[in-house]
C-alpha cells in the first residue's frame, strides 16, 4: 500500500465537527445572537434619550426610566455572554478533542513501520497548532453569525432613517470582500510554507536532544548550531511574511472601514445641517455604524482566517488517513469530564478475536518494495509451524528485518499472502499482536520510566509474569545491580543502561505478553557470549515456543528447525542446518 495524496474539503469538514455536537453549537450562536441584538435595543433606547431631551420624543417614559432599561439591558448582556462563553468553550474543546483523538487512533491503526509520514516534529506542530486553529474557527462562526443578523438589523433600522447613507455602509464591504479574494492564495501558501518551517525548526530541536552524545563526541557542535540558525532564520523570514501579510490586509480593513465611516458621518453631518436629522437619529446612526464596519472588518479577517484553516485541515487529515480514509472528523465518543472513561474500541475488539491456536502459519509470495528505492522483500515463501523456531540469516542488508516487519504488518506488503491455520489473515498489523504474537525490534524503545513500567508497558502488574519474563530475558543479575531494582528510573530512552541490558528489557517485555509466536530481530547483537548463551538455552528449553528469530548467531541457527537464508531481499535457500551446510556456502561465511 503506498501513500495517497489525502484531498480535503474545509467547508465538509467544518460542517462535520458542528454536526458532532449540533445542540452546543444552536445553543451557543443563539446566545450570541441575543447577546448581540440587545445593544441595538440599547441603541433605540439611547435614540430615546436624546428625543426626550431634545422634546421630540413620542415614548412616555422619563429619563430615570430610559437609564434603568439601559441597565437592565446591560446586566442581561453580561449574564448572556457568561452563558454562552460557557457553551462556545465545551463547544470548542469537544470538537478539538475529537480531531486530536481521531488523529491519534488513526496514527496507532497505522502499520507500526508507516504510523507517521513526517517528522515528528511536524505531527506534534499540526495536533498542537492547526487544532487550535480549527477551533478558533468553529468559535469564530456562531460568534459571526449573531455579528452578521445584528449588522443586518442595524442596517434596516438605519436605512428605514436614510437609505442613501446607508447604502454607502454596503461600498467598503463588497470592496473589501473582492480585495481579500486576492490575497486569500497567497496568505495560504505562505502560511503553508511558514508553519513547514516551524516544524523543521521543531524536528531540528528534538533530533538534537536525540543524538547530544553523538553530537559531542563528533565535535559537530558548531555545525549543527549553525544548521539550526539556518533554519530558525528561514521560519524567522516566513514568520514576518506570514506577519506582515495578514496585518497588511488588517490594516486595509481597519482603514477603508475608517475611511467609508469618515464619508458617511459627513453625509449625516450635512443632513443635521439640512434639518433633516434629529439628534437621536444621530445617535443611533452613530451606535450602529460601529456594528455594521465591526462585521465588515470581521467577515473580511474570517475569509482570511478560513483560507488559512484549508491548510490545517490539509496537514491533518495527512496525519488522520488511514485505509478506512480521512478520519479527521468522524464522530466518536470522548470523555471530557468523566474520570476513567478511557476507552479504545479498537483495542478491545482485538482483546476480542476469535483466533484457533497456531498450527501453521504460511506466508506465501510476500513481496515488498521500500518507496523510491529498490530495496525490499520478492517472493517470500515458508511455513511456520507450531512449537519450531524458524531462523532468519543473511548477511547486512539480506532484507531479514523487512521480511518479518512484513510478516507482522508492521510495513504493509505490496502483494502476498498469509494464512493462519490456513484461513487468510485480512490485516496482519491487527492481527500479530498478543496474545498471538509478541515481537522485539532490532532497536528496543524504552521511556524514561521505571524497568518495572518497562517492561509491563500497560499491562498487568503480575508478579510471576514479571519473574518469568525476568528470568527468560536473563535480567535477574542486572536488576539486583541496579539501584532500586526494578523500580530503578532509566532515563531517556534507557540512557542509564548499557546496549545489552537495553535489549534485554525490551525481550523482557515481549516475554511478558506471552505471545503464540514470538519474533525476535537481532535482540542479541550487544550480548556477551554467556549472556547470550544463557538467554537462547532458556527460550528454547521451551519446546512448546514457536519462534521466529532474526538471527546470524551460530547457537540460534543450531537450534532452528528451519532456516530462512535471505540474500538480495529473497530467500537463497532454506532447510535445516546440516541440508544448508552441505549446499550453500554463503551459510558457512555468515556463521563463521
Ligand atoms: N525505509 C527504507 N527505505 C528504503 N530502503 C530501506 C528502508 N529500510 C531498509 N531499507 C533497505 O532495505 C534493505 C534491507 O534492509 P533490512 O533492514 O531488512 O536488512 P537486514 O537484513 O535486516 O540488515 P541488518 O542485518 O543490517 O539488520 C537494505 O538495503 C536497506 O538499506
Amino acid at each position: 500500500m503506498k501513500d495517497k495524496k489525502v484531498e480535503t474539503n474545509g467547508r465538509k469538514l467544518t460542517l462535520d465537527l458542528i454536526k458532532y455536537k449540533p445542540g452546543l453549537f444552536i445553543i451557543t450562536t443563539i446566545l450570541w445572537i441575543i447577546k448581540d441584538i440587545l445593544p441595538l435595543v440599547n441603541g433605540m433606547v439611547i435614540k430615546e434619550v436624546f428625543d426626550v431631551i431634545e422634546g421630540t420624543s413620542s415614548f412616555n417614559v422619563g429619563i430615570s426610566g430610559l437609564l434603568m432599561m439601559i441597565a437592565t439591558i446591560a446586566l442581561i448582556e453580561i449574564i448572556i455572554f457568561q452563558v454562552a462563553f460557557r457553551t462556545n468553550i465545551s463547544f470548542e474543546y469537544s470538537t478539538i478533542s475529537l480531531i486530536r483523538r481521531n488523529i491519534f487512533n488513526s496514527i496507532l491503526k497505522k502499520p507500526g513501520g508507516k504510523a507517521l509520514n513526517c517528522l515528528s516534529g511536524h505531527a506534534i506542530n499540526s495536533i498542537r497548532d492547526d487544532a487550535n486553529q480549527v477551533k478558533s474557527l468553529l468559535g469564530w462562526i456562531s460568534w459571526l453569525v449573531g455579528q452578521i443578523i445584528r449588522a443586518i438589523a442595524a442596517i434596516i433600522i438605519l436605512s428605514t432613517i436614510d437609505i442613501k447613507v446607508t447604502f454607502l455602509v454596503f461600498l467598503p464591504l463588497v470592496a473589501i470582500v473582492l480585495f481579500a479574494q486576492k490575497f486569500e492564495k497567497k496568505v495560504e501558501k505562505n502560511r503553508e510554507k511558514s508553519r513547514e518551517a516551524s516544524a523543521n525548526v521543531t524536528s531540528a530541536i528534538g533530533e538534537i536532544f536525540e543524538s547530544a552524545l553523538s553530537i559531542k563526541v563528533s565535535a559537530a557542535e558548531d555545525d549543527v548550531i549553525n544548521r539550526l540558525e539556518k533554519l530558525n532564520n528561514k521560519r524567522s523570514r516566513l514568520s514576518v511574511k506570514d506577519s506582515i501579510l495578514t496585518t497588511l490586509i488588517d490594516s486595509i480593513y481597519n482603514n477603508a472601514v475608517t475611511i467609508g465611516t469618515g464619508l458617511i458621518l459627513l453625509l449625516v453631518g450635512r443632513l443635521i445641517m439640512n434639518g433633516s436629522f434629529s439628534i437621536g437619529d444621530f445617535a443611533i446612526f452613530v451606535y450602529y455604524l460601529s456594528y455594521v464596519t465591526d462585521t465588515i472588518e470581521s467577515l473580511g479577517n474570517f475569509i482570511v482566517f478560513a483560507r488559512q484553516t484549508e491548510v490545517s485541515f490539509k496537514r491533518m487529515s495527512e496525519l488522520a488517513c488511514c485505509q478506512e480514509g480521512n478520519e479527521l472528523t468522524k464522530h466518536k465518543e470522548i470523555y471530557l469530564n468523566e474520570k476513567n472513561a478511557y476507552k479504545h474500541e479498537e483495542v478491545n475488539d482485538r482483546e476480542n478475536l476469535k483466533v484457533s491456536d497456531l498450527r501453521t502459519l504460511e506466508i506465501k509470495r510476500l513481496n515488498h518494495c521500500y518507496e523510491n528505492s529498490s530495496n525490499g522483500i520478492k517472493d517470500i515463501d515458508f511455513t511456520i509451524k507450531k512449537g519450531e523456531v524458524t531462523v532468519i540469516c543473511g548477511r547486512t542488508g539480506a532484507g531479514k528485518s523487512t521480511l518479518i516487519k512484513n510478516i507482522i504488518g508492521l510495513i504493509p506488503s505490496d502483494s502476498g499472502e498469509l494464512y493462519w491455520n490456513g484461513e487468510k489473515i485480512e490485516k496482519p498489523s491487527e492481527f500479530f499482536i498478543p496474545p498471538i504474537c509478541s515481537y522485539t525490534p532490532q532497536i528496543p524503545n524504552l521511556f524514561s520510566e521505571t524497568v518495572r513500567e518497562n517492561i509491563l508497558f500497560g499491562i498487568e502488574d503480575n508478579e510471576e509474569t514479571m519473574n518469568q519474563a525476568i528470568y527468560s530475558s536473563v535480567l535477574e543479575s542486572d536488576i539486583t545491580k541496579l539501584d532500586e531494582g526494578l523500580d530503578t528510573v532509566i532515563g531517556s530512552k534507557g540512557v542509564k543502561l548499557s546496549g545489552g541490558q537495553k535489549q534485554r528489557v525490551a525481550a523482557a517485555r515481549m516475554f511478558a505478553r506471552r505471545g503464540e509466536l514470538l519474533v525476535l530481530d537481532d535482540i542479541s547483537s550487544a550480548l556477551d557470549v554467556n549472556t547470550e548463551k544463557l538467554l537462547w538455552e532458556r527460550l528454547f528449553a521451551e519446546k512448546k515456543q514457536t519462534c521466529l528469530i532474526v538471527s546470524n548467531k551460530k547457537i540460534a541457527i543450531e537450534h532452528a528447525d528451519n532456516i530462512i537464508l535471505m540474500k538480495d531481499g529473497a530467500i537463497e535457500d532454506q532447510g535445516k542446518l546440516e541440508e544448508l551446510l552441505s549446499r550453500n556456502k554463503e551459510l558457512w561465511q555468515i556463521i563463521a
